[in-house]
Order: structure tokens, then sequence, then C-alpha cells
């Protein structure tokens, strides 16, 4: 490993900071304006710098959050972001000793745990990430989407400048609850609504029913070609939709899909659990295109995250856990149905903290795991139990990309 200086960035370094990592994704620096928006989104004690003498050559950040997990307690997360290492010092140990002051970092201030999206699925699990919530991306071609039920409430187009207060406070009051969603922080509102670029015409559709505004969709159209069937249609992309109840959804659903000379609707990231095939007369219309990894999760705090979790009821288990950055967090814990703490009984079967990560949320089994050798379990009847327990009513969706 090579001697390199871990330091926390200042405002002096944070856009030297910020051109490092875009060129590690192969895109040019931001242009002065842009550098204003993202600059709002650097915080002070939350970008690290790896320096080789005086030398910027590798670069991790993190934005200030929560993560809501099963039960409905949310619980203080770091989201991890603008990770890079410059091509010409990877694969030197630059990550891995921004990796090590980083978890350090968040487990001194308190956060309980932290997330991020991965570039390449080959990256973090060796830093104690695991895969936590899928979303899924599907393409409906409009001529073909007819829905079931007809807009039962009102859908109104909101223009830009006034859309950016109110998307945000009905994102503030209809995103918690659902394990997995996260706060979002005021630099991700600049840089993804309130100025997401040039070229970038987002449109602000909200749903309200009789109690008042209830959901709203944010989306952009690509214009192509007005001709049904076309190779290259115009394409409408939602690239964010909340809904309060079921008729908000179907609203917003059938509002984006009746809009016209819109050959095909995209949308990433929504919920592997969203019914959109069932809306449909005619299923087929809606195809699921890819299904991908979406939060990465890092327990922390494993003691506190296991205590914050809402647990079903059945017979209790004792997980070991092992995590070499962190190793306070090493240790067994009693799970069952009243909660979870720590113990100093023998464990039931023992885990790298990256496969407690997958599980934490509900969205993979213990069992799962071990049927894809993550973890030795010589005790099925202890994996079936710890199953029981983390299972979960809704599969994790976070919503939000960073
Ligand atoms: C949350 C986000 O921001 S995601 C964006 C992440 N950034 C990018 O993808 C930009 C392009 N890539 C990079 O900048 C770098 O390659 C990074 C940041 C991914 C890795 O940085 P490095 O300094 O090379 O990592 P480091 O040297 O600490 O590697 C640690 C281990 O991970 C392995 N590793 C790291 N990155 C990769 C990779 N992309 N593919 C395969 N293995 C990798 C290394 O081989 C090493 O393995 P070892 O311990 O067995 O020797």
């Amino acid at each position: 490993m090579t001697d390199l200086d871990i330091r926390v960035l200042d405002d002096a370094h944070y856009r030297a900071a910020h051109t490092l990592f875009r060129g590690t994704l192969h895109h040019g620096p931001a242009p002065d304006e842009r550098w204003e928006v993202a600059r709002t989104s650097y915080e002070p004690g939350r970008a690290l710098g790896a320096f080789a003498g005086e030398e910027l050559v590798g670069t991790a950040q993190s934005f200030p959050s929560r993560l809501a997990v099963p039960g409905g307690a949310v619980v203080p997360m770091a989201a991890v972001s603008r990770v890079g290492v410059r091509a010409d010092w990877t694969r030197r140990g630059a990550l891995t000793a921004l990796q090590r002051a980083q978890l350090r970092g968040f487990r001194e201030a308190g956060e309980v745990a932290a997330t991020l999206r991965a570039s390449e699925g080959v990256i973090y699990e060796r830093f104690g990430y695991g895969v936590a919530s899928r979303f899924r991306e599907v393409r409906v071609v409009r001529a073909q989407a007819r829905t079931r039920v007809p807009i039962a409430g009102r859908v109104r187009l909101v223009e830009a400048e006034p859309a950016g207060a109110l998307i945000r406070s009905l994102f503030e009051r209809l995103s918690p609850g659902r394990p997995g969603t996260i706060a979002r922080w005021p630099g991700w509102w600049n840089l993804n609504v309130v100025d997401p670029g040039e070229g970038e015409s987002q449109r602000f559709a909200v749903a309200s029913g009789p109690d008042g505004d209830d959901g709203y969709a944010v989306f952009k159209v690509t214009p192509g070609s007005f001709e049904t069937g076309s190779e290259k249609p115009t394409v409408l992309a939602v690239l964010d939709l909340w809904a309060a109840s079921p008729r908000a959804w179907s609203d917003l659903w059938a509002f984006l899909l009746g809009i016209d000379l819109v050959g095909e609707v995209v949308a990433e990231g929504r919920p592997v659990d969203e019914p959109l095939e069932w809306l449909m007369v005619d299923r087929r219309a809606v195809r699921v295109t890819d299904v991908m990894d979406e939060t990465w999760l890092r327990l922390v705090d494993v003691e506190a995250a296991l205590s914050a979790r809402a647990y079903r009821p059945g017979p209790s288990v004792v997980i070991g856990v092992r995590d070499r950055f962190l190793p306070e967090n090493e240790g067994a814990y009693l799970v069952g149905s009243s909660g979870a703490a720590r113990t100093s009984e023998a464990p039931d079967f023992v885990v790298d903290v990256d496969v407690l990560g997958a599980a934490y949320l509900g969205d993979v089994s213990f069992g799962a795991m071990a049927m894809a050798g993550r973890f030795a379990a010589d005790r099925p009847d202890a994996v079936a139990r710890a199953d029981a327990l983390f299972a979960v009513d809704q599969p994790p969706w976070c919503g939000t990309f960073f």
C-alpha cells in the first residue's frame, strides 16, 4: 500500500476534488455556472482527499441524510458519493485509505449507516457494503398502454419556478415510511430539481384529490419521431414519482401515458413491486428492461442499527458479525421479536457485515445468501428463524439517486 495522506478537504479544495471525481467518470470539469450549483452540496467535514505529498489524487464525499428502516424508525445515515481515484493512482490503496477514514468518521459522528450507489459491482463489498434494495427499469409502449382506471382526481402541470418548493414539500410529506427511503439534502434539490442544468427541461405534474395535493411526477421529454412504431420515438422519462394513495399513483401514470406525441415512456429506478402491469388493459405494454442493485448499505453501528428496526414475531436467534474495518462491531447479537442487543451467547451463525447489511432492510433472506455460499449455515433452523424475524411486508426501495 502506498503512503497516502487522507485529509478532510475545505473550501479551497472542493473544486479540485469535484474536477478529479468527474475525470474518473470521464467527464470534463463542470463549467463555472454548474460548479456554483454543485458547490452547495459540499458541506464542511464531509469531503475527503487522498494526497500524495501535496497532490490530490483521490476523493470521497458524503451527504447528511436519514434512512427509514423496517418498523418506521429513521436513523442517521451518510450518503456516500463522488468517490474517485485518479487513473494514474488506482490500485495502490487510495480508496481503501479513504474508506477507512470515512467509516471511522461516520462512526465517531454517530451515523448509524452509510449508503451509496455503485458504479461497478466489485468495489464496495470489501468495505462492508451489501446490496440492500433493488429497483427496476420499465419501458411502456404508449400506443399499447391503456390504463384500466381513468383519472379520478386532478393532475395539473406546474411551472418550474414554483414547482421546486412544492415538489420538495410534497416529497418530504409523501416519501417517509417505506423502508429504504432516505431524506434528501439541500444540495440534492439544488442539483436535481431547482437547477438541473442547461438543456434539462424538466416538467412537473402534481396530483390532487379530495384532501388536496397528494402526489407528483417529475419528467422530461426527449423529442424523436412522432410516427407510431418509429425506431427513434419521442421518449418521456419519468425521473421522480411519489404518491400518497393508489388514486394519486394511478392518476399520475394515466396522465403521463396520456401525453400526446410520445412514443415510449421510460422509468428507471422504480420499485420492484410497483404494479404498473396490473394497471394496464394490456399488461404487455409494460416491459421490464432491467432490475438493478440500488442501495448499497453499510451498517456503521451494528448494535444501533439492529435495535432501530422492528422484527416479526418468532423465536430469537444469535447472529455473529465480522467487520474488518470497524472491529467494534464484531461480536454476537441476540435478535428477537421485541428487539436486538449485544450478547455474550454463542452465535447460531456468523456473517460478514456486508451480508448483514444486505439482509437488514429485508430485500434478501439469510437463506438465499447461505445458499449462495456467502456464509456457512451449519444450523439451517437458525437461518430460518432469522429470516422469519427479518421478513418485511414491502420490499425496500430508496427512489433517490445520488
Ligand atoms: C459511490 C460512488 O461514487 S461510485 C463511483 C466510484 N468511482 C468510479 O468508479 C470512478 C473510476 N474508478 C476509480 O476511481 C477507482 O478505480 C476506484 C475508486 C473505484 C478504486 O480506487 P483504488 O484506489 O484503485 O482502490 P484500492 O487500490 O484501494 O483497491 C482496493 C481493492 O479493491 C479492488 N478494486 C478497486 N476498484 C476496483 C475495480 N473498479 N474493479 C476491480 N477491483 C477493484 C482492488 O484491486 C483492490 O483489491 P485487493 O485489496 O485485492 O488488492
